[in-house]
């Protein structure tokens, strides 16, 4: 087999070629199943997995109520890199038949087929964005299978993010906070600012699973393997419903919050505004444990000149360029941030023309103070 279509669109059935690794010798190439067009505009010839997958950062193994699940075998730092993997497969969003997954999967080494085959749901997917590389009204959400990555777990409070690289068609896996030695890498499947029910629903009815994470399982009861309670108790549908709007006003705060745009060039605007109700929003992440969102509002304090060394870290995986940008501020914040700069100068000029104004304004008649007022 060679094509397939689904829903009128032809696919080409195709493999990419990697570059020996090193570290693993089974990841020799990627299984894919591609629009024809887009076959030219791959990466070609392909970067090699920038392999600084530390063997000894994990560990996979067999638990009681998951499956396989990942944990960190010594302590992991906030923004660390824990595993950069090419995907053993690239394939559309859509339900294929059977034939084609048999097909793309026997044309994998056997060791990597292996692995994908033991994974439970194998056909779990990370979305990846093609943009760029072809139209916009024919793009389409691609998904990719990881025999790693994707033996992470789900939490609604996940330790670990994803970022795609299209240039090497890599995977990066970081640490979004700390993770002690001993502790579940997780991510997550699903928009944790969905309410609870809604996001048990999906992980129901997409992975077949009740979520264990303590925002979920109320009465920390699925390792027990214990049904979801008929009933809650008056306190626990506080803490749900608590829960439930912390993570819907995290999910709309740069709607409805202003942000370093509009603040720094806005003096009625409170200096520490954007800083404190920022920081308000962190504290909120932290009590949820969403710390996949930190960046966006760690950037705006960043912005506003705050922690920036917290958020150089923070960035090293998920925007360098942004990391880059910071430390370049760093060297000279006050030159190098023009708004930043403008906005204290602009202070420092009021300060002065208050203290003059509090000086002479016993001298000066309603009709001079008019004028200087007007002439401004
Ligand atoms: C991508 S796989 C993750 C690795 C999988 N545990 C394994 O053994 O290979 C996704 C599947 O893992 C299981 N899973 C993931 N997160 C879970 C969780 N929080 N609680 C229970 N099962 C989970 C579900 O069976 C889900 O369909």
């Amino acid at each position: 087999m060679e094509t397939c279509t689904l829903g009128g669109r032809l696919y080409s059935l195709h493999t990419i070629s990697l570059p020996p690794s090193k570290e693993d010798a089974s990841q020799t190439s990627i299984s894919c199943l591609l629009d024809p067009d887009l076959i030219p505009l791959l990466p070609d010839p392909l970067p090699c997995a920038s392999n600084p997958n530390d063997a000894s950062l994990i560990a996979v193994r067999q638990t009681p109520h998951k499956g396989h699940a990942m944990f960190a075998a010594r302590d992991i730092e906030p923004g660390q890199l824990i595993i950069v993997e090419h995907p053993a497969l690239i394939l559309p969003s859509g339900k294929f038949p059977k034939e084609v997954y048999d097909e793309l999967a026997a044309r994998l080494p056997e060791k990597r087929r292996k692995d994908l085959f033991a994974m439970a749901n194998s056909r779990s997917k990370e979305s990846l964005d093609l943009k760029g590389r072809i139209d916009e009204e024919r793009r389409e959400i691609y998904g990719g299978v990881y025999p790693l990555i994707n033996r992470a777990n789900h939490s609604c409070s996940p330790n670990a993010g994803t970022k795609w690289d299209l240039a090497s068609l890599t995977m990066s896996f970081y640490a979004l906070r700390h993770i002690p030695a001993g502790e579940e890498i997780c991510k997550t499947y699903i928009n944790p600012a969905l309410p609870r029910e809604t996001r048990m629903g999906i992980l129901r009815k997409n992975y077949r699973f009740t979520c264990d994470c303590p925002w979920c399982d109320i009465r920390q009861s699925a390792h027990l393997n214990l049904p979801e309670p008929e009933e809650f108790t008056p306190e626990e549908l506080d803490r749900i419903a608590a829960s439930d709007r912390d993570r819907a006003t995290l999910g709309t705060w740069v709607f409805t919050h202003p942000g370093y745009k509009k603040w720094s060039t806005d003096l009625a605007r409170a200096d520490d505004l954007v800083i404190s109700s920022h920081l308000e929003a962190l504290s909120l992440i932290d009590k949820e444990g969403m710390q996949g969102l930190q960046n966006l509002f760690v950037e705006e304090i960043a912005m506003c000149y705050a922690i920036l060394a917290k958020v150089v870290k923070l960035t090293r995986v998920e925007d360098p360029d942004l990391q880059r940008r910071f430390e370049d501020w760093l060297v000279d914040p006050e030159r190098r941030m023009k708004k930043w700069a403008w906005r204290k100068r602009q202070r420092e000029q009021l300060s002065k023309r208050k203290d003059h104004d509090d000086a002479v304004i016993e001298d000066v008649d309603a009709f001079q103070f008019l004028f200087q007022y007007n002439s401004d």
